[in-house]
């Protein structure tokens, strides 16, 4: 049997510890399926000292993470630390000038430099795999990289972030509050070091700009994504989206309009009939839909300790096994600079709720702003108090262009019968 392949892995946090933990209840079968062994041999991490769940100290301790990919026992680094930039892209840079394959799951760091990352690992003939990098344990980048490549893609959308599926699906399910179910989602090691990557729908962000490089050929273009998060999402808004037929998830879309490639990932009402909606907890899925192969529907679990390091595992058996192929759709030097479709060109029905004063004459204020906006309502309800005294009146709109929704929704905002922020949310409608 040809030698082991021998790891240097940076990052012992949820995701590398898990990864020990794989690689040690699974050896037998990894080394079946690589046909060959896969062997941790140095880590690096901020404490060498810390709890783990695991033991680490049988491996050699580097306090440098960049020097992993120096060491003549090391073959291939496995990048677990996270950040676009420092110390992960100092130690990826490191790795293809060294010669060496990168697995990483770091989805910020190819949401900004995978262009570069990507030429680097073929100058170098080195590997670049990402697999934990979107949606955790599901086998997402192969299926669209490897299993879906004969087809054109017309639009991949999904829930991409665990955290904030989570904390959707316990505010509909339990009423809890938000700041409460994010703190349980942090302890089951679900969330971001800096949390507000999740709930401002960063993370799914550079997730989508990921899929679409994967999707449609083109560079990954994390600012060409345009971002809302779950922030303004009220439990008010999740009980009339359920009277509606619909649940509230933050969707990241992205699909090839007349005006170029169109990004973005914000909170949308999905219909019941959907398969999106019943997508709950830390569960992520994506739907992909081609032109031979019709509509594909993944869906596993997106983020923690195990799934995460399922696919950073089936990475390294890629890698053990000689499978490396470019990191994106096709190589590099093909990846091309799409134009960004202008957001306000999109067309779709919206879901409006405004907060206003319970006197007469308001909804004739409302529908007048619609009106002049040249913006038809499918249906209109006027329920509930809210807790500023208002009422809440909730408007489900005709399709039509989102500028003269938002157009719409601005005139309305200026009336004194309005009080505080509205709120307006894409419908699902495919
Ligand atoms: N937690 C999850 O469910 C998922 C995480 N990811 C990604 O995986 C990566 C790791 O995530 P987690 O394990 O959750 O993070 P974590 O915060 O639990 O672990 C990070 C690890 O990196 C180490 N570290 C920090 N700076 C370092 C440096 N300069 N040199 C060496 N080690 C350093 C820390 O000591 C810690 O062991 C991130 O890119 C994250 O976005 C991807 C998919 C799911
Ligand atoms: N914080 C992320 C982890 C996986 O990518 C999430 O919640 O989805
Ligand atoms: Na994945």
């Amino acid at each position: 049997m040809t030698k082991p392949l021998r790891v240097g892995l940076a990052g012992l946090g949820n995701v590398g510890a898990g990864v020990v933990k794989l690689l040690d209840t699974n050896r037998a079968l990894v080394e079946r399926r690589a046909n060959r062994g896969i062997e941790v041999v140095a880590v690096s991490a901020r404490d060498r000292h810390r709890d783990r769940g695991v033991d680490t100290t049988r491996f050699e301790w580097v306090d440098d993470a960049t020097q992993l990919c120096h060491r003549d026992d090391v073959d291939v680094v496995v990048e677990l630390i996270g950040g676009a930039d420092g110390p992960a892209l100092t130690l990826a840079r490191a790795t293809f000038d060294c010669g060496k394959s990168l697995v990483t799951a770091n989805k910020a760091m190819l949401a900004h430099h995978g262009l570069e990352l990507a030429e680097r690992a073929e100058s170098a003939g080195s590997a670049l795999k990402y697999e934990a990098a979107v949606a955790g344990g599901i086998p997402v980048i192969k299926g669209l990289r490897e299993g879906a490549a004969a087809n054109e893609l017309a639009q991949v959308y999904g829930i991409l972030n665990g955290t904030c599926n989570y904390i959707l699906t316990s505010m509909e399910q339990d009423g809890s509050p938000f700041a409460e179910v994010l703190a349980e989602a942090q302890r089951l090691g679900y969330a971001e070091a800096d949390p507000s990557f999740d709930i401002d729908g960063i993370d799914a962000a550079h997730k989508l700009a990921i899929l679409a490089s994967l999707s449609f050929g083109a560079r990954p273009d994390f600012g060409a994504v345009a971002t809302q998060g779950i922030r303004e999402v009220d439990i008010a808004d999740i009980q009339h989206a359920a009277t509606l037929g619909f649940r509230i998830k933050l969707v990241g879309l992205a699909r090839q309009e007349a005006g170029g490639l169109f990004q973005r990932v914000h909170p949308c009402l999905v219909p019941l009939g959907h398969p999106l909606a019943h997508v709950d907890g830390s569960l992520n899925a994506v739907v992909a839909e081609g032109n031979f192969v019709g509509r594909l529907f993944f869906q596993g679990r997106g983020a923690g300790e195990g799934p995460t390091a399922s696919a950073v595992v089936a990475d390294l058996i890629d890698v053990a096994r000689g499978e490396f192929g470019p990191a994106f759709a096709m190589p590099a030097s093909k990846l091309g600079a799409l134009p960004a479709a202008p957001q306000g060109d999109h067309v779709g029905r919206y879901y409006l709720r405004l907060t206003v004063a319970d006197r007469p004459g308001v909804l004739a204020e409302l529908t007048a702003a619609l009106r002049d906006e040249s913006v038809s309502i499918e249906s209109l309800i006027q329920r509930g108090t809210a807790a500023n005294g208002g009422v809440y009146v909730v408007m489900v709109t005709h399709e039509g262009p989102e500028r003269a929704v938002r157009a719409a929704l601005g005139r309305m905002s200026a009336s004194d019968s309005v009080i505080g922020q509205p709120m307006m949310m894409h419908i699902l409608d495919f």
